[in-house]
């Protein structure tokens, strides 16, 4: 199993999750001491792990690293091509190399491990691809560039569901929302308190989910337990996207609390454990 991303957060969580189920997991990602980090955690809890620099924005790299993974390991059953991320800022204030930074990082780079990873694997023996998108739908104010690369991202996935279909390989993405990953001590705290104060009105399940609640949704799509399933998007957003107008106002006043229960998004436990990757 190949995991873009791997040394931090959901591409993290899922990682672990997929070498305690046996996988031999390939995790790739910029930063050497992330990974590295990642790959002792596995193998104190007796899993297998490799490691992989490579910027998924440089084709020759990335197909060099595809390589060593068959050569090494033998076979690629699955990728969770997760890697990705962006800055926020208003359209009107991205620069066009920012905006081509975000699109490289999230559809050129996710298209050419996607693409690698068939023309030197599955095109001959199958497997399974799940790539990391967001809840885009709408549009993403102030995040214009990465839903752009997303929305991308999720026909890329389409197209290539069908096209791939015949060499039984099955691509599928997975749209996380508000997710309290380690990906968010990207973002200054002040614009993550602002999220977290709107998360009531704007999360119906009213919390952050949590990285092992993506990655068990990307572990199912990779599973046998998925195998008529392609083309498809599982979002883990807490409904977000259905959280029309109004909503919020017809709740029971009881119901209507903001913070209320343990798994609110600002309780400290919760982003702690998160951070902490708690399903390992
Ligand atoms: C407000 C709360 C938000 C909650 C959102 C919740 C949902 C989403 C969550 C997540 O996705 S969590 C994952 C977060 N993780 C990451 O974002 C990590 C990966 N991100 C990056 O590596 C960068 O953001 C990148 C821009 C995608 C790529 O960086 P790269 O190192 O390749 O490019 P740079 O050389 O740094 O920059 C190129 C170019 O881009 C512009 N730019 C980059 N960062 C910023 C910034 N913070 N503000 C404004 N502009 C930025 C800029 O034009 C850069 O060119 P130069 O000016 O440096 O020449
Ligand atoms: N957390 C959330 O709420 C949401 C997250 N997402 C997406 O889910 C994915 C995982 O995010 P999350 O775990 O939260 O955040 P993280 O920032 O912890 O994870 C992103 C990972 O991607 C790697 N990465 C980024 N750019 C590149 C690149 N060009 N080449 C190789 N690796 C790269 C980073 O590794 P390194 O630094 O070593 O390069 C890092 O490990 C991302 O695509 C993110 O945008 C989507 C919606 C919501």
């Amino acid at each position: 199993m190949i995991v873009t991303g791997g040394g931090s957060g959901i591409g993290r969580c899922a990682a672990h999750e997929l070498a305690s189920l046996g996988a031999h997991v390939a995790i790739v990602g910029r930063n050497p001491e992330k990974l590295e980090t990642v790959r002792i955690e596995i193998e104190e809890d007796g899993g297998s792990v490799s490691t992989h620099v490579s910027d998924i924005r440089d084709e020759e790299t990335v197909a060099a690293t595809i390589a060593t993974i068959i050569k090494d390991h033998g076979r690629i059953d699955g990728l969770v091509n997760n890697a990705g991320g962006q800055y926020r800022a208003a359209i009107k204030d991205i620069t066009t190399k920012g905006f081509e930074a975000v699109v490289r990082s999230n559809l050129t780079g996710g298209f050419i491990v996607m693409r690698e990873v068939y023309n030197q694997w599955m095109a001959e023996h199958g497997g399974s691809i799940v790539n990391m998108i967001a809840d885009i739908w709408h549009g993403w104010p102030h995040f214009s560039h990465s839903a752009a690369a997303r929305g991308g991202m999720f026909t890329l996935t389409e197209s290539a569901a069908t096209e791939f279909a015949a060499s039984g390989v099955r691509v599928n993405s997975v749209a996380p929302g508000s997710i309290a990953s380690s990906g968010l001590d990207t973002y200054d705290a002040k614009d993550t308190e602002f999220i977290q104060k709107g998360v009531s009105p704007h999360i119906p399940l009213q919390r952050f989910g949590t990285e092992s609640e993506v990655s068990s949704a990307i572990v199912f799509l990779l599973s046998p337990g998925a195998s008529f399933i392609t083309g498809s998007c599982v979002r883990v957003d807490g409904g977000a996207p259905n959280a029309r107008r109004g909503w919020w106002e017809l709740q029971p006043a009881e119901n209507n609390t903001p913070f209320n229960g343990f798994h609110r998004a600002s309780e400290p436990a919760i982003l702690a454990a998160a951070h902490q990757g708690e399903q390992r």
